[in-house]
């Protein structure tokens, strides 16, 4: 490889970051701002100003600018598991896939092995030869930033020597070993020809290895381990194998009502205890903790915390998922991301967002209930059976425990008419309740950083007076505006009056369906509907409705008026 001169200079006046990446056995030298740096590793990070002169950058002279990232670009979290696939999703590579995602950090695989297994137990197993598990490594470690490589099935001797030739020559920031033997279902992973590969070439690598009992008990030559003093004297054997830390895990510890594992670095014992979750749903807490430790390390956490965020990872991941049924087996997967009940629980079928729904929107106002002496789940119900499309709850000065008590309840007699709920501004209820979305005006949490809390299926509305507002509530992913307000209105204070032009104008800049607020009622929701423009989808109500003494009748009034001047949302002459 020709040594090469590389100059780089920066079109910002600011100060900058730039990660320079260097090809393996190259090193660089950089001069900026009169400084030298001098690098061997395989990426270092400068800070300039002005220009970069390299030397010795090697295989990057012609890529040029492209291989200097500046402050916009950001470095994710890399864990690279090793480690068998397993066909039922709950263990082995998914398992870490899943765990790493969990985490939020990247995850990046080398398979092993490929195993046919379900909840009963493992069918089959083809283990991937040891060339090709060696070509996976190096397309990933030399290209990509692995901070920990974590390992899960490694279901040969050939295996392992491979992985520990491929580790020295690309050395990575820890390295986690999960040493797989048996499944719990009892079926041979790695038989005991294993055993002194592990103890002899892969643990004096590991920054951590995280054996179960038997494993353990296996690595030990077939000592009993029934107590958690004879874990302590396990993990005490098991650092003399060379690794930094031994995690002796005691899931399967007999007659313990809670979870107990224990850590060893060498000078000092952590006993972690965690309530035992009565669940089936156990199959894959080992290969999902040991993912997790590999994934805080590689956010750069210390080791007594990555093991300590694990465990209550793993712990309320199977708290959550104790009564899901997935498989027919004894040993079911468990929900790393805590998502999947939501789906099957509430959603009556509930479709995505549909911009008609908009046609009578009904929002509740707290003051106006207590008032007429309702409760907000008797406004709602009255609303929906009236004719409200929509709803969103506005509870400006409730409890947030009663606030989230009625917004459950207010959804399942949404839900149960097949109408979506919304909330107004509090994106944490919003949550709690599974909401079908939320509203949000100029001040509250901008709506992209909403739609990045609740993901790509809720809705967003964002309240808008102007273009430039409707513009950036399309650009930030909201699903419709609301503009006003549209006439005076006493329900908010300040609140400047955009009139029926300035409806009109902000609906024809916006790409996305508006719904009119503020001061609408019977009176004169015909008018407003009547600017003709055809992204206004129908009126937002709050008086009209829900300070009277009937809401009801009321939203039955409006509701004839509104379909009457609006079917399939164009607009009927009049
Ligand atoms: N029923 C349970 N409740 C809470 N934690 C558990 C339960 N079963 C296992 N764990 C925890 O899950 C992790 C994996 O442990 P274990 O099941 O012993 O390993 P493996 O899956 O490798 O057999 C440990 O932190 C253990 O304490
Ligand atoms: C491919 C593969 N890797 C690891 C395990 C261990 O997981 P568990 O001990 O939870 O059965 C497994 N069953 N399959
Ligand atoms: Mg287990």
């Amino acid at each position: 490889m020709a040594s090469s001169t590389f100059v780089f200079t920066s079109s910002s006046s600011a100060s900058r970051h730039y990660l320079l990446l260097i090809p393996p056995q190259a090193s660089a030298k950089a001069y900026t701002n009169n400084k030298l740096r001098v690098s061997n590793s395989p990426s270092f990070v400068l800070r300039t100003k002005g220009s970069i002169h390299l030397q010795g950058f090697v295989a990057m002279q012609e890529k040029g600018a492209s291989t200097l990232s500046d402050d916009s670009k950001i470095k994710i979290p890399h864990v690279l598991t090793v480690a068998g696939s397993d066909s039922g999703a709950g263990a082995g590579i998914q398992a870490d896939l899943k765990a790493c995602a969990a985490r939020r950090v990247y995850c990046s695989t080398v398979i092993t092995s490929v195993t046919a297994q379900n909840t009963v137990g493992v069918q089959g197993v083809s283990n991937v030869s040891e060339d090709f598990v060696a070509e996976q490594l190096k397309s990933v470690l030399s290209d990509m930033q692995v901070d920990v490589v974590k390992t899960g099935m490694l279901p040969s001797v050939g295996i392992v020597k491979i992985l520990c030739k491929t580790l020295r020559e690309f050395p990575v920031q820890a390295l986690v070993v999960d040493p797989v033997m048996v499944s719990t279902s009892g079926d041979v992973l790695a038989g005991p020809s294993i055993l002194s590969v592990f103890r002899e070439e892969l643990f004096p690598m590991a920054d951590i290895i995280t054996p179960n009992l038997k494993e353990a008990s296996a690595l030990l030559d077939g000592v009993q381990l029934e107590t958690v003093d004879d874990l302590r004297s396990a993990a005490r054997l098991l650092y003399d194998m060379g690794p930094k830390n031994v995690l002796v895990k005691g899931g399967d510890l007999p007659d313990s009502s809670d979870a107990v594992d224990i850590l060893f670095n060498g000078d000092n014992f952590y006993e972690l205890r965690s309530p035992r979750i009565k669940t089936r749903n156990t199959h894959g807490t080992g290969c999902s903790l040991a993912s997790c430790i590999a994934a805080e390390l590689a956010k750069g956490y210390l080791m007594v915390s990555a093991v300590k965020v694990a465990k209550r990872f793993v712990e309320t991941a199977l708290d959550y998922s104790k009564d899901i049924v997935i498989g027919n087996g004894l040993q079911g997967p468990f929900d790393h991301l805590l998502r999947l009940k939501g789906h099957s629980q509430d959603c009556h079928g509930l479709q995505a967002f549909n911009p008609s729904d908009l046609l009578l929107y009904a929002v509740t106002d707290s003051e106006m209930n207590k008032k007429w002496g309702r409760s907000i789940t008797d406004a709602v119900k009255a609303a929906i059976e009236g004719g409200a499309t929509i709803v969103q709850l506005r509870e400006k000065d409730a409890e947030t425990q009663d606030f989230l008590e009625s917004a459950k309840a207010c959804l399942k007699i949404c839900h149960s008419h097949g109408v979506p709920l919304l909330i107004n501004d509090r994106i944490d209820i919003a949550l709690a309740c599974d909401a079908d979305g939320v509203h949000v005006g100029q001040s509250d949490m901008p709506a992209h950083v909403a739609r990045t809390l609740l993901g790509p299926e809720k809705i967003i509305g964002v309240s808008c007076k102007t273009p430039e507002q409707a513009q950036q509530a399309w650009v930030d992913g909201a699903d419709y505006i609301g503009c006003g307000g549209v006439y005076p209105t006493n329900t908010k204070e300040n609140n400047i009056t955009v009139g029926l032009d300035g409806l009109k104008t902000v609906c024809m800049a916006s790409k996305l369906p508006v719904v009119a607020i503020g001061g609408i009622g019977v009176s004169n929701a015909r008018i407003v509907m009547e600017i003709g423009v055809p992204n206004l989808k129908g009126v937002a109500v709050v008086s009209a409705l829900f300070d009277r003494e009937c809401v009801l009748t009321e939203t039955r009034k409006l509701h004839a008026m509104l379909s009457e001047s609006n079917i399939d949302g164009t607009l009927k002459k009049l």
